[in-house]
Protein backbone atom coordinates (compact mmCIF):
# COMPACT_ATOMS: atom_id res chain seq x y z
CA UNK A 1 0.00 0.00 0.00
CA UNK A 2 1.62 3.27 -0.97
CA UNK A 3 1.05 6.36 1.35
CA UNK A 4 1.12 10.09 0.23
CA UNK A 5 3.51 12.02 2.44
CA UNK A 6 4.37 15.63 2.83
CA UNK A 7 7.76 17.55 3.95
CA UNK A 8 5.30 19.92 5.87
CA UNK A 9 8.16 22.14 6.61
CA UNK A 10 8.05 22.98 3.09
CA UNK A 11 4.46 24.16 2.89
CA UNK A 12 2.69 27.21 3.88
CA UNK A 13 0.17 25.84 5.94
CA UNK A 14 -2.06 28.57 7.29
CA UNK A 15 -1.56 29.56 10.74
CA UNK A 16 -5.21 29.48 11.49
CA UNK A 17 -7.90 26.97 10.51
CA UNK A 18 -10.29 30.03 10.23
CA UNK A 19 -7.96 31.14 6.78
CA UNK A 20 -9.71 28.03 5.21
CA UNK A 21 -12.94 29.67 5.97
CA UNK A 22 -12.66 32.70 4.67
CA UNK A 23 -12.57 31.48 1.01
CA UNK A 24 -15.95 30.08 1.08
CA UNK A 25 -16.80 33.72 0.31
CA UNK A 26 -15.05 33.55 -2.97
CA UNK A 27 -17.83 31.90 -4.81
CA UNK A 28 -16.44 32.70 -8.04
CA UNK A 29 -12.99 30.82 -7.61
CA UNK A 30 -13.03 27.36 -9.24
CA UNK A 31 -11.03 26.07 -6.43
CA UNK A 32 -11.80 27.97 -3.33
CA UNK A 33 -15.70 26.91 -3.83
CA UNK A 34 -14.34 23.14 -3.87
CA UNK A 35 -14.73 21.46 -0.43
CA UNK A 36 -11.76 19.68 -0.79
CA UNK A 37 -9.34 22.12 -2.69
CA UNK A 38 -10.54 24.79 -0.23
CA UNK A 39 -8.12 23.37 1.92
CA UNK A 40 -5.34 22.74 -0.57
CA UNK A 41 -2.49 22.95 1.51
CA UNK A 42 -3.72 19.93 3.38
CA UNK A 43 -3.31 18.21 0.51
CA UNK A 44 -1.11 19.54 -1.07
CA UNK A 45 0.09 17.40 -4.16
CA UNK A 46 -1.51 19.33 -7.22
CA UNK A 47 -0.88 23.18 -8.78
CA UNK A 48 -4.40 25.26 -8.88
CA UNK A 49 -3.90 24.99 -12.51
CA UNK A 50 -3.62 21.16 -12.35
CA UNK A 51 -6.93 20.47 -9.99
CA UNK A 52 -9.76 19.19 -11.63
CA UNK A 53 -12.80 19.67 -9.93
CA UNK A 54 -16.82 20.29 -10.42
CA UNK A 55 -17.30 22.00 -6.54
CA UNK A 56 -17.44 18.92 -4.53
CA UNK A 57 -17.47 18.95 -0.67
CA UNK A 58 -19.88 21.52 -1.07
CA UNK A 59 -21.92 18.95 2.08
CA UNK A 60 -22.94 20.02 5.43
CA UNK A 61 -23.09 19.06 9.01
CA UNK A 62 -26.19 18.93 10.72
CA UNK A 63 -27.43 18.20 14.37
CA UNK A 64 -30.43 15.59 14.17
CA UNK A 65 -32.43 15.62 17.53
CA UNK A 66 -35.14 13.19 16.18
CA UNK A 67 -31.99 10.70 15.39
CA UNK A 68 -30.48 11.29 18.38
CA UNK A 69 -33.36 10.09 20.28
CA UNK A 70 -33.46 6.96 18.16
CA UNK A 71 -29.94 6.50 19.23
CA UNK A 72 -30.24 6.94 22.85
CA UNK A 73 -28.02 10.35 22.54
CA UNK A 74 -28.74 13.67 24.06
CA UNK A 75 -30.46 16.29 22.37
CA UNK A 76 -28.10 18.31 20.25
CA UNK A 77 -25.28 15.64 20.79
CA UNK A 78 -25.47 13.91 17.30
CA UNK A 79 -24.63 15.00 13.71
CA UNK A 80 -25.41 14.01 10.37
CA UNK A 81 -22.44 14.74 7.91
CA UNK A 82 -24.51 14.66 4.34
CA UNK A 83 -21.75 13.31 2.35
CA UNK A 84 -25.20 12.60 -0.19
CA UNK A 85 -25.16 16.41 -1.20
CA UNK A 86 -21.62 15.89 -3.54
CA UNK A 87 -22.79 16.26 -7.51
CA UNK A 88 -22.99 12.25 -8.30
CA UNK A 89 -25.02 12.01 -4.88
CA UNK A 90 -22.18 10.25 -2.27
CA UNK A 91 -19.08 10.92 -0.96
CA UNK A 92 -16.65 9.29 -3.47
CA UNK A 93 -16.55 12.90 -5.39
CA UNK A 94 -13.89 14.51 -2.47
CA UNK A 95 -11.72 11.05 -3.30
CA UNK A 96 -11.98 11.15 -7.04
CA UNK A 97 -11.32 14.90 -7.67
CA UNK A 98 -7.94 14.19 -6.09
CA UNK A 99 -7.61 11.05 -8.22
CA UNK A 100 -8.71 12.46 -11.52
CA UNK A 101 -6.17 15.54 -10.82
CA UNK A 102 -3.36 13.07 -10.16
CA UNK A 103 -4.41 10.74 -13.15
CA UNK A 104 -3.87 14.06 -15.43
CA UNK A 105 -0.66 15.52 -14.34
CA UNK A 106 0.38 11.71 -14.93
CA UNK A 107 -0.65 11.85 -18.62
CA UNK A 108 -3.15 8.84 -18.07
CA UNK A 109 -5.73 8.60 -21.15
CA UNK A 110 -7.97 5.29 -19.24
CA UNK A 111 -8.60 5.27 -16.12
CA UNK A 112 -10.50 2.30 -13.95
CA UNK A 113 -12.28 1.23 -11.32
CA UNK A 114 -14.26 -1.75 -9.57
CA UNK A 115 -17.42 -0.35 -7.74
CA UNK A 116 -20.42 -1.38 -5.85
CA UNK A 117 -22.04 1.84 -7.76
CA UNK A 118 -20.70 5.05 -6.10
CA UNK A 119 -16.94 4.62 -7.21
CA UNK A 120 -17.83 4.26 -10.88
CA UNK A 121 -20.53 7.26 -11.24
CA UNK A 122 -17.93 9.36 -9.56
CA UNK A 123 -15.60 8.39 -11.42
CA UNK A 124 -17.59 8.55 -14.73
CA UNK A 125 -18.51 12.16 -13.88
CA UNK A 126 -15.03 13.39 -13.15
CA UNK A 127 -14.06 11.71 -16.53
CA UNK A 128 -16.91 13.37 -18.57
CA UNK A 129 -16.57 17.05 -17.41
CA UNK A 130 -12.24 16.97 -17.71
CA UNK A 131 -12.88 15.18 -20.72
CA UNK A 132 -8.78 14.06 -20.64
CA UNK A 133 -9.16 10.78 -20.13
CA UNK A 134 -11.42 7.61 -20.95
CA UNK A 135 -12.45 5.45 -18.37
CA UNK A 136 -13.53 2.07 -17.91
CA UNK A 137 -15.83 0.55 -14.95
CA UNK A 138 -15.63 -2.95 -13.54
CA UNK A 139 -19.18 -4.02 -11.66
CA UNK A 140 -20.18 -7.53 -10.21
CA UNK A 141 -23.18 -8.75 -12.08
CA UNK A 142 -26.64 -8.40 -10.07
CA UNK A 143 -24.66 -6.26 -7.37
CA UNK A 144 -24.92 -2.76 -8.16
CA UNK A 145 -27.83 -0.57 -7.24
CA UNK A 146 -29.69 0.94 -10.14
CA UNK A 147 -29.32 4.55 -9.46
CA UNK A 148 -25.42 4.21 -9.45
CA UNK A 149 -25.67 1.83 -12.46
CA UNK A 150 -27.14 4.83 -14.48
CA UNK A 151 -25.10 7.19 -13.57
CA UNK A 152 -21.95 5.28 -14.93
CA UNK A 153 -24.13 4.32 -18.26
CA UNK A 154 -25.12 8.11 -18.62
CA UNK A 155 -21.93 9.68 -17.75
CA UNK A 156 -20.48 7.51 -20.88
CA UNK A 157 -18.33 5.08 -18.84
CA UNK A 158 -17.36 2.20 -20.38
CA UNK A 159 -19.13 -0.43 -18.27
CA UNK A 160 -18.11 -4.14 -17.60
CA UNK A 161 -20.43 -6.33 -15.92
CA UNK A 162 -18.22 -9.02 -14.82
CA UNK A 163 -19.82 -12.49 -13.18
CA UNK A 164 -18.59 -12.33 -9.50
CA UNK A 165 -19.06 -9.94 -6.44
CA UNK A 166 -17.02 -6.44 -5.90
CA UNK A 167 -14.50 -8.56 -4.75
CA UNK A 168 -13.76 -10.38 -7.79
CA UNK A 169 -14.11 -7.02 -9.79
CA UNK A 170 -11.33 -5.42 -7.89
CA UNK A 171 -8.98 -8.45 -8.30
CA UNK A 172 -9.65 -8.05 -11.97
CA UNK A 173 -9.36 -4.25 -12.22
CA UNK A 174 -6.01 -4.42 -10.86
CA UNK A 175 -5.04 -7.41 -12.86
CA UNK A 176 -5.93 -5.03 -15.90
CA UNK A 177 -4.63 -1.81 -14.89
CA UNK A 178 -1.22 -3.67 -14.13
CA UNK A 179 -1.20 -5.18 -17.56
CA UNK A 180 -2.66 -2.39 -19.60
CA UNK A 181 -1.24 0.36 -17.98
CA UNK A 182 -4.46 1.91 -16.56
CA UNK A 183 -4.77 4.29 -14.33
CA UNK A 184 -6.79 2.58 -11.21
CA UNK A 185 -8.83 4.78 -9.26
CA UNK A 186 -10.17 2.95 -6.22
CA UNK A 187 -9.36 3.75 -2.68
CA UNK A 188 -6.02 1.87 -3.25
CA UNK A 189 -4.94 4.97 -4.72
CA UNK A 190 -2.90 6.84 -2.31
CA UNK A 191 -4.57 10.23 -4.11
CA UNK A 192 -8.25 9.36 -3.84
CA UNK A 193 -7.59 9.37 0.44
CA UNK A 194 -5.89 12.42 0.08
CA UNK A 195 -9.26 13.79 -0.98
CA UNK A 196 -11.34 12.27 1.43
CA UNK A 197 -9.40 13.52 4.14
CA UNK A 198 -11.16 16.91 3.39
CA UNK A 199 -14.94 15.40 4.84
CA UNK A 200 -12.94 15.47 8.37
CA UNK A 201 -11.58 19.38 7.63
CA UNK A 202 -15.42 20.18 7.02
CA UNK A 203 -16.55 18.19 10.16
CA UNK A 204 -14.40 20.45 12.32
CA UNK A 205 -15.16 23.82 10.50
CA UNK A 206 -19.02 23.29 11.32
CA UNK A 207 -18.68 22.21 14.80
CA UNK A 208 -16.24 25.78 14.57
CA UNK A 209 -13.27 23.74 14.72
CA UNK A 210 -14.32 21.79 18.16
CA UNK A 211 -12.92 18.20 18.20
CA UNK A 212 -16.23 15.78 18.54
CA UNK A 213 -16.04 12.75 20.68
CA UNK A 214 -16.86 10.47 17.66
CA UNK A 215 -16.43 9.92 14.27
CA UNK A 216 -18.97 7.03 12.93
CA UNK A 217 -18.50 5.85 9.75
CA UNK A 218 -19.82 2.61 7.40
CA UNK A 219 -16.63 0.51 6.69
CA UNK A 220 -16.81 -1.23 3.70
CA UNK A 221 -12.99 -1.13 1.57
CA UNK A 222 -11.84 1.04 4.62
CA UNK A 223 -10.92 4.11 2.39
CA UNK A 224 -12.99 6.75 4.34
CA UNK A 225 -11.69 5.30 7.92
CA UNK A 226 -8.41 5.29 6.44
CA UNK A 227 -8.17 8.82 5.42
CA UNK A 228 -9.85 10.05 8.13
CA UNK A 229 -7.33 9.11 10.59
CA UNK A 230 -4.19 10.15 8.22
CA UNK A 231 -6.44 13.60 8.69
CA UNK A 232 -6.33 14.08 12.23
CA UNK A 233 -2.49 12.28 12.65
CA UNK A 234 -1.58 15.19 10.20
CA UNK A 235 -3.76 17.61 11.15
CA UNK A 236 -2.52 17.08 15.18
CA UNK A 237 1.62 17.00 13.66
CA UNK A 238 0.80 20.38 12.34
CA UNK A 239 -0.40 22.17 15.58
CA UNK A 240 -4.02 22.61 14.21
CA UNK A 241 -5.98 20.64 16.66
CA UNK A 242 -5.31 19.44 20.28
CA UNK A 243 -6.91 16.12 20.64
CA UNK A 244 -8.11 13.72 18.68
CA UNK A 245 -11.48 11.87 18.20
CA UNK A 246 -12.29 8.58 18.42
CA UNK A 247 -13.49 6.50 15.70
CA UNK A 248 -15.89 3.55 14.96
CA UNK A 249 -16.10 1.94 11.82
CA UNK A 250 -19.07 -0.28 11.41
CA UNK A 251 -19.19 -3.53 9.50
CA UNK A 252 -22.04 -4.58 8.26
CA UNK A 253 -22.73 -8.39 9.67
CA UNK A 254 -22.26 -10.36 6.18
CA UNK A 255 -19.58 -8.32 5.20
CA UNK A 256 -17.67 -7.97 8.73
CA UNK A 257 -13.63 -8.70 7.83
CA UNK A 258 -12.86 -6.02 9.44
CA UNK A 259 -14.70 -6.98 13.10
CA UNK A 260 -13.34 -10.47 12.93
CA UNK A 261 -9.68 -9.05 12.45
CA UNK A 262 -10.12 -6.15 14.63
CA UNK A 263 -12.53 -7.29 17.61
CA UNK A 264 -12.41 -11.15 17.21
CA UNK A 265 -8.91 -11.62 16.60
CA UNK A 266 -7.33 -9.19 18.39
CA UNK A 267 -5.07 -7.68 15.61
CA UNK A 268 -3.72 -4.22 16.06
CA UNK A 269 -1.21 -1.60 14.43
CA UNK A 270 1.47 -2.11 16.80
CA UNK A 271 3.71 0.46 15.45
CA UNK A 272 3.35 -0.74 11.41
CA UNK A 273 3.74 -4.66 12.47
CA UNK A 274 0.77 -5.99 12.94
CA UNK A 275 0.28 -9.80 12.76
CA UNK A 276 0.32 -9.82 9.03
CA UNK A 277 0.28 -13.91 9.11
CA UNK A 278 -2.42 -13.83 11.03
CA UNK A 279 -4.76 -11.78 8.75
CA UNK A 280 -3.06 -14.22 6.04
CA UNK A 281 -4.79 -17.03 7.32
CA UNK A 282 -7.55 -14.86 7.39
CA UNK A 283 -7.80 -14.16 3.70
CA UNK A 284 -6.52 -17.56 2.95
CA UNK A 285 -8.93 -19.43 4.94
CA UNK A 286 -11.66 -17.41 3.13
CA UNK A 287 -10.66 -17.99 -0.10
CA UNK A 288 -10.42 -21.97 0.49
CA UNK A 289 -14.15 -21.70 1.91
CA UNK A 290 -15.27 -19.08 -0.79
CA UNK A 291 -17.03 -16.99 2.03
CA UNK A 292 -19.13 -14.15 0.09
CA UNK A 293 -20.05 -10.79 1.45
CA UNK A 294 -23.84 -10.31 1.67
CA UNK A 295 -25.75 -7.59 3.04
CA UNK A 296 -28.54 -5.14 1.42
CA UNK A 297 -26.20 -2.29 2.23
CA UNK A 298 -24.70 -3.29 -1.15
CA UNK A 299 -22.32 -0.72 -1.26
CA UNK A 300 -20.30 -1.90 2.06
CA UNK A 301 -20.90 -5.56 0.14
CA UNK A 302 -16.91 -6.25 0.60
CA UNK A 303 -14.88 -9.18 2.09
CA UNK A 304 -11.67 -8.24 1.25
CA UNK A 305 -11.14 -4.42 2.04
CA UNK A 306 -8.05 -3.31 0.56
CA UNK A 307 -7.06 -0.62 2.96
CA UNK A 308 -7.29 -3.26 5.84
CA UNK A 309 -3.65 -2.28 7.04
CA UNK A 310 -4.46 1.52 6.51
CA UNK A 311 -7.59 1.22 8.77
CA UNK A 312 -5.69 -0.55 11.82
CA UNK A 313 -3.38 2.80 11.83
CA UNK A 314 -6.26 4.64 11.79
CA UNK A 315 -7.76 2.66 14.21
CA UNK A 316 -5.01 3.23 16.69
CA UNK A 317 -4.58 6.96 15.80
CA UNK A 318 -8.01 7.08 16.85
CA UNK A 319 -8.82 4.94 19.35
CA UNK A 320 -10.78 3.16 17.28
CA UNK A 321 -13.26 0.21 17.68
CA UNK A 322 -14.95 -1.68 15.34
CA UNK A 323 -18.98 -2.83 15.23
CA UNK A 324 -20.95 -5.26 13.05
CA UNK A 325 -24.40 -4.39 12.74
CA UNK A 326 -27.25 -6.23 11.01
CA UNK A 327 -29.45 -5.62 8.28
CA UNK A 328 -32.56 -5.19 10.10
CA UNK A 329 -30.84 -3.12 12.18
CA UNK A 330 -29.34 -0.62 8.91
CA UNK A 331 -32.66 -0.96 7.40
CA UNK A 332 -34.46 0.49 10.41
CA UNK A 333 -31.69 2.96 10.92
CA UNK A 334 -31.93 4.24 7.73
CA UNK A 335 -35.87 4.74 7.61
CA UNK A 336 -35.11 7.19 11.16
CA UNK A 337 -32.55 9.58 9.29
CA UNK A 338 -34.80 9.66 6.77
CA UNK A 339 -37.62 10.64 8.66
CA UNK A 340 -35.85 13.02 10.58
CA UNK A 341 -34.76 15.01 7.71
CA UNK A 342 -31.82 13.63 5.48
CA UNK A 343 -32.48 10.74 3.73
CA UNK A 344 -29.19 8.23 3.00
CA UNK A 345 -28.92 4.78 1.19
CA UNK A 346 -28.57 1.48 3.05
CA UNK A 347 -24.77 1.45 4.13
CA UNK A 348 -25.31 5.31 5.22
CA UNK A 349 -27.01 3.89 7.94
CA UNK A 350 -24.84 1.84 9.38
CA UNK A 351 -23.24 4.78 11.27
CA UNK A 352 -26.27 5.40 12.90
CA UNK A 353 -26.84 2.27 13.60
CA UNK A 354 -23.39 1.38 15.41
CA UNK A 355 -24.08 5.10 17.26
CA UNK A 356 -27.04 3.10 18.73
CA UNK A 357 -25.44 -0.12 19.28
CA UNK A 358 -22.06 1.24 21.06
CA UNK A 359 -24.58 3.83 23.13
CA UNK A 360 -26.47 0.68 24.33
CA UNK A 361 -23.19 -0.64 25.06
CA UNK A 362 -22.22 1.93 27.47
CA UNK A 363 -19.05 2.80 24.81
CA UNK A 364 -20.87 6.03 23.82
CA UNK A 365 -22.53 8.39 26.19
CA UNK A 366 -25.83 10.15 25.61
CA UNK A 367 -24.17 13.45 26.01
CA UNK A 368 -20.80 12.37 23.90
CA UNK A 369 -21.19 14.65 20.67
CA UNK A 370 -21.47 12.35 18.17
CA UNK A 371 -21.02 12.76 14.04
CA UNK A 372 -22.47 9.95 12.09
CA UNK A 373 -20.96 10.14 8.04
CA UNK A 374 -24.14 9.62 5.62
CA UNK A 375 -22.09 8.55 3.31
CA UNK A 376 -24.49 8.54 0.52
CA UNK A 377 -27.96 9.72 -1.08
CA UNK A 378 -31.27 7.73 -0.40
CA UNK A 379 -32.19 8.39 -4.78
CA UNK A 380 -29.30 6.04 -5.02
CA UNK A 381 -30.77 3.05 -4.13
CA UNK A 382 -34.48 3.75 -4.25
CA UNK A 383 -35.41 -0.49 -4.39
CA UNK A 384 -34.54 -0.75 -0.64
CA UNK A 385 -36.34 2.03 0.54
CA UNK A 386 -39.65 1.28 -1.28
CA UNK A 387 -39.09 -2.43 -0.18
CA UNK A 388 -38.73 -1.24 3.33
CA UNK A 389 -41.69 0.68 3.28
CA UNK A 390 -43.92 -1.32 1.59
CA UNK A 391 -43.66 -4.14 4.36
CA UNK A 392 -46.56 -4.70 6.16
CA UNK A 393 -47.37 -7.65 8.97
CA UNK A 394 -48.79 -9.96 6.24
CA UNK A 395 -46.38 -9.15 3.50
CA UNK A 396 -42.03 -8.77 3.49
CA UNK A 397 -40.29 -8.32 0.34
CA UNK A 398 -38.27 -11.34 -0.45
CA UNK A 399 -35.08 -9.83 -0.58
CA UNK A 400 -35.35 -8.50 2.36
CA UNK A 401 -36.22 -11.54 4.38
CA UNK A 402 -33.75 -13.78 2.87
CA UNK A 403 -31.38 -10.94 4.39
CA UNK A 404 -32.89 -11.37 7.73
CA UNK A 405 -34.97 -8.31 7.81
CA UNK A 406 -38.53 -9.90 8.99
CA UNK A 407 -40.32 -6.68 10.23
CA UNK A 408 -39.94 -3.23 9.17
CA UNK A 409 -41.37 -1.01 12.24
CA UNK A 410 -40.69 2.15 10.86
CA UNK A 411 -42.27 1.59 7.23
CA UNK A 412 -44.51 4.30 5.69
CA UNK A 413 -45.99 2.99 3.03
CA UNK A 414 -48.44 3.74 0.22
CA UNK A 415 -52.04 4.02 0.94
CA UNK A 416 -54.10 2.71 -1.82
CA UNK A 417 -57.70 4.63 -2.27
CA UNK A 418 -60.34 4.69 -4.65
CA UNK A 419 -60.26 7.31 -6.81
CA UNK A 420 -63.58 8.62 -4.82
CA UNK A 421 -63.01 12.85 -3.26
CA UNK A 422 -65.22 11.38 -0.02
CA UNK A 423 -62.90 8.22 0.52
CA UNK A 424 -60.35 10.10 -0.45
CA UNK A 425 -60.56 12.75 2.31
CA UNK A 426 -62.04 10.20 4.70
CA UNK A 427 -58.13 8.48 4.38
CA UNK A 428 -56.66 11.87 5.21
CA UNK A 429 -58.45 12.79 7.99
CA UNK A 430 -57.24 9.43 9.49
CA UNK A 431 -53.59 10.60 9.69
C1 LIG B 1 -22.43 4.82 0.23
C2 LIG B 1 -21.17 4.16 0.64
N1 LIG B 1 -20.92 4.05 1.96
C3 LIG B 1 -19.79 3.44 2.39
C4 LIG B 1 -18.89 2.91 1.52
C5 LIG B 1 -17.67 2.26 2.05
O1 LIG B 1 -16.61 3.17 2.10
P1 LIG B 1 -15.13 2.67 2.29
O2 LIG B 1 -14.83 1.77 1.14
O3 LIG B 1 -14.34 3.91 2.27
O4 LIG B 1 -15.08 1.95 3.59
C6 LIG B 1 -19.10 3.00 0.15
C7 LIG B 1 -18.14 2.42 -0.80
O5 LIG B 1 -18.47 2.09 -1.90
C8 LIG B 1 -20.26 3.66 -0.30
O6 LIG B 1 -20.53 3.79 -1.59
Amino acid sequence: MLDVSYNWDQVQVPQSLRDFEKRWSNRNHPIDFSGVWRFRELLPFAQDDQIITIGEGQTMLKASNPVAQYAGLNDDCLYLQYEGLNPSGSFKDNGMTAASTHAVMVGAKVAACASTGNTSASLAVYASVAQKFKVVVFVGSGKIAFGKLSQALDYGAKTVQIQGDFDDALARVREVCNQEGIYLCNSVNPFRLEGQKSIMFRVLESLNWEVPDWIVVPGGNLGNSSAFGKAFMELKELGLIDRIPRLAIINAQGANTLYQLYEQEGIRWNGGNYDRAASTDFFTQMDQENRRASTLASAIEINRPVNFSKSLRALDVCNGVVREVTDQQILDAKAQVGAGGLGCEPASAASVAGAKLLKSEGVIASSDRVVCILTGHQLKDPNATVAYHSATDEHMDEKLTSHGVNKAPFSNGPIVVENDLDKIIKVIRSF
